[in-house]
């Protein structure tokens, strides 16, 4: 199948495209990609839209909210833009979507809750092509994280490396997929990334992002605002687990880095990023022989020098094993696209914590 994949991450930097052909198991051939920037007013509204959704999921206006819509319509013409920016004939369009609040149920019983916005029928209008999108929800009401999504898809990708291998992906959120010897799969969420140090940047120097990690580089981390959050229990937690783009941000508040100065503050967060992967990686069941890191934050040197330093196994970018650290989000959900289209699986009880192989996802067609 040709499929386009697009992902709209907790960063909230913009959309990213891809083009893949493949039949959801094996990669046919990888095409363009590119990244659609969100205008400022659009971060800014979504960003809003995060913080808001919480009190309006509680009193039940999430769905029709008039913000939430204008922003949803928004977001879609951007991801309308990507697919024509693509410029190439599609089959199926993978479209995740923007979650604005993940809440999976925290115990067996629990109701848990996952909101990605964006108009699946408008996307398929303007298009033309068939979107698949809403890939967590099934998940979660089966009691799974409803994240990650993107473990499967790792797996084809890693299919010729040596084994075990650990593969993170640093976006606003940390993930993280392990591959056993056997293909066997361990993922989870491994704490804040991005998110924290793009909001700090923002706040001390008014730039989206610490970008090159200069800020980071120009200071300390504080041992003891690293201690206090390095007690977070999120971190000791046994997977299966994943995270809301929020979710640390009171632990954060409360850690007392907000009295630190804009460079110490900035290597801290960026030093707890890491302890955080270095955490993830004691719940692997065997050490892994390299981590490949994705996503922007391996863009990062302070990061990644953060990363190299506690961890065990060498440290690469992507790039290293030949794949774009930048597009495997989107490519991602192209493959899970074409698995939809076909009715396998999406999540498995070692990446969601699903009672068993799951399937997920709605289509809806070309002219809907
Ligand atoms: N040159 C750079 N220096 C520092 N940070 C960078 C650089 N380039 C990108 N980033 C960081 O990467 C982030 C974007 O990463 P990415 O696009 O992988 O996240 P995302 O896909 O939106 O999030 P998620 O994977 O959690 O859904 C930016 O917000 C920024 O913090
Ligand atoms: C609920 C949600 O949108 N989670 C994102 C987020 O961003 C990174 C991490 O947290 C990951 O769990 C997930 O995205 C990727 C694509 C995933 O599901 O694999």
């Amino acid at each position: 199948m040709r499929t386009i994949g697009l992902m709209s991450g907790t960063s909230l930097d913009g959309v990213d495209a891809a083009y893949v052909e493949t039949d959801g198991e094996r990669i046919g051939r990888f095409g363009r990609t590119l990244t659609i920037p969100y205008p400022a007013g659009l971060r800014r509204d979504l960003r809003g839209l995060l913080d808001a959704a919480p009190a309006l999921h509680a009193e039940g206006r999430l769905a029709d909210h008039p913000a939430l819509l204008d922003c949803a319509r928004r977001l879609t013409e951007h991801h309308a833009e990507a697919v024509a920016a693509l410029n190439l004939p599609a089959d199926l369009i993978g479209f995740h979507g923007q979650t604005i609040l993940h809440r999976p149920a925290s115990r067996p019983g629990e109701r848990g809750h996952t909101w990605q916005i964006g108009d699946a029928a408008l996307l398929a209008r303007r298009t033309g092509v068939e979107v698949v999108h809403d890939f967590r929800s099934a998940d979660v009401a089966a009691g799974g994280q409803g994240a990650p999504l993107v473990p499967v898809f790792h797996r084809v990708l890693a299919e010729a490396l040596p084994r075990p291998v650990a593969i993170l992906n640093l976006g606003g959120v940390g993930n993280v997929t392990w591959i056993g010897r056997d293909g066997s799969l361990v993922a989870f969420d491994t704490g804040p990334a991005n998110g924290p140090l793009d909001d700090w940047a923002m706040r001390t120097t008014g730039q989206d992002c610490d970008r090159d990690g200069l800020l980071a580089l120009s200071g300390k981390p504080d041992g003891s605002v690293l201690a206090r959050l390095a007690v977070h229990p999120y971190l000791a937690a046994p997977p299966p687990k994943s995270l809301d783009r929020l979710d640390f941000d009171r632990a954060i508040r409360e850690s007392g880095a907000g009295a630190l100065s804009p460079g110490d503050g900035a290597a801290t967060l960026a030093a707890f990023c890491a302890a955080c992967v270095a955490a993830a990686a004691r719940h692997f069941p065997e050490p892994p022989s390299q981590w490949l890191v994705a996503g922007g934050g391996r863009r990062n040197p302070a990061l990644m020098r953060a990363l190299a330093a506690v961890l065990d196994a060498p440290v690469r970018p992507a790039e290293a094993a030949g794949w774009d650290g930048d597009a495997l989000e989107a490519q991602a959900f192209g493959v899970l696209a074409a698995r939809v289209a076909r009715g396998l699986p999406l999540t498995f009880p070692g990446t969601t914590g699903a009672p068993r192989p799951m399937t997920g996802g709605r289509r809806v067609a070309a002219f809907a």
